[in-house]
């Protein structure tokens, strides 16, 4: 079987700090993964690897078909679609949201002198549409709000057409109303055939979308369960890996946690 993503062995160290620790991690073609675990998992660290855009201290990551220290990463990054806080730090607040999505055709951000194609431009504004953003498109994005940002940045993210895509705590910082908007958006993508391979990573269970199949838990660096969401997300296993005795239920395509009594 080929697999989207293979990772094999990965550890990441910092100086003393282990950051990642030996994680094996096997996603395929049609599946949609939420990546959990507390503050510190290493969560953000596991996904850039994915990413492509960090090289772990040993181990195997090979990614579409590519492994990752034996590949032209300017040809593998285009491949995969990546929406995290960092990036969007890197987006110029005067930045038009039509070119903030624009951009991610060059890889760059904040529009210089490219001359973009109208089939770029057309492409753009769909994905706006798909996020319900598009009457915001002449808008500067330091002007959004921040339920706003993340859509128009999930619409970036697409751009380029990705076989994968990796979404890093998109829920982050939104109320209620933008977190549903948000996972209403995702799980839209999330049941359309179509749509590239999703990895979600995420503090909450109640961010988890509908039509999502797989988890990946993480605990401090290291795979704590993966598999199916049904088998995996358990009391017992998020319990252990949150450190802290939770009661998981699942109910119309949501999950919620809470502290047992
Ligand atoms: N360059 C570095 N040097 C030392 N420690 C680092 C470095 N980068 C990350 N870390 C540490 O590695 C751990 C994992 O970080 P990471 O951002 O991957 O976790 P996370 O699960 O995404 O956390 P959060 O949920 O808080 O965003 C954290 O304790 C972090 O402080």
């Amino acid at each position: 079987m080929s697999w989207v993503l293979d990772l094999s062995d990965i550890t990441v160290r910092r100086g003393a700090k282990t950051i990642l620790d030996g994680v094996d991690w096997k996603v395929a073609e049609g599946e949609r993964w939420v990546v959990l675990g507390r503050n510190g998992a290493g969560k953000t660290t596991l996904v850039q690897i994915a990413a492509g855009r960090m090289h772990p201290t040993s181990g195997r990551a090979t990614i579409l078909d590519q492994e990752l220290g034996k590949t032209d990463l300017f040809e593998l990054r285009p491949r995969v679609g990546l929406a995290s806080a960092s990036l969007a730090d890197r987006i110029p607040g005067s930045e038009s949201v039509l070119d903030v999505v624009q951009t991610a055709a060059y890889g760059v951000t904040g529009r210089w002198r490219e001359a973009y194609e109208d089939l770029d431009t057309e492409r753009a504004h769909d994905l706006l549409k798909l996020f319900d953003v598009d009457q915001l498109a002449d808008r500067t994005f330091g002007t959004l709000s921040e339920g706003e940002r993340k859509r128009v940045q999930i619409a970036r993210s697409l751009m380029t057409d990705p076989e994968l895509l990796l979404l890093d705590e998109p829920g982050a910082g939104l109320d209620l109303g933008g977190r549903e908007e948000l996972v209403r958006a995702v799980s839209e993508l999330a049941s359309d055939p179509s749509s590239p391979v999703l990895v979600l990573v995420t503090h909450h269970v109640e961010e988890i979308p509908p039509g999502f199949t797989h988890v990946l838990l993480l605990k401090d660096g290291a795979v704590h369960g993966a598999g199916p969401l049904e088998e995996v997300l358990t009391s017992d296993n998020l319990s252990s890996a949150f450190g802290l005795s939770l009661v998981v239920a699942h109910g119309g395509g949501r999950w919620v946690a809470r502290a047992a009594r």
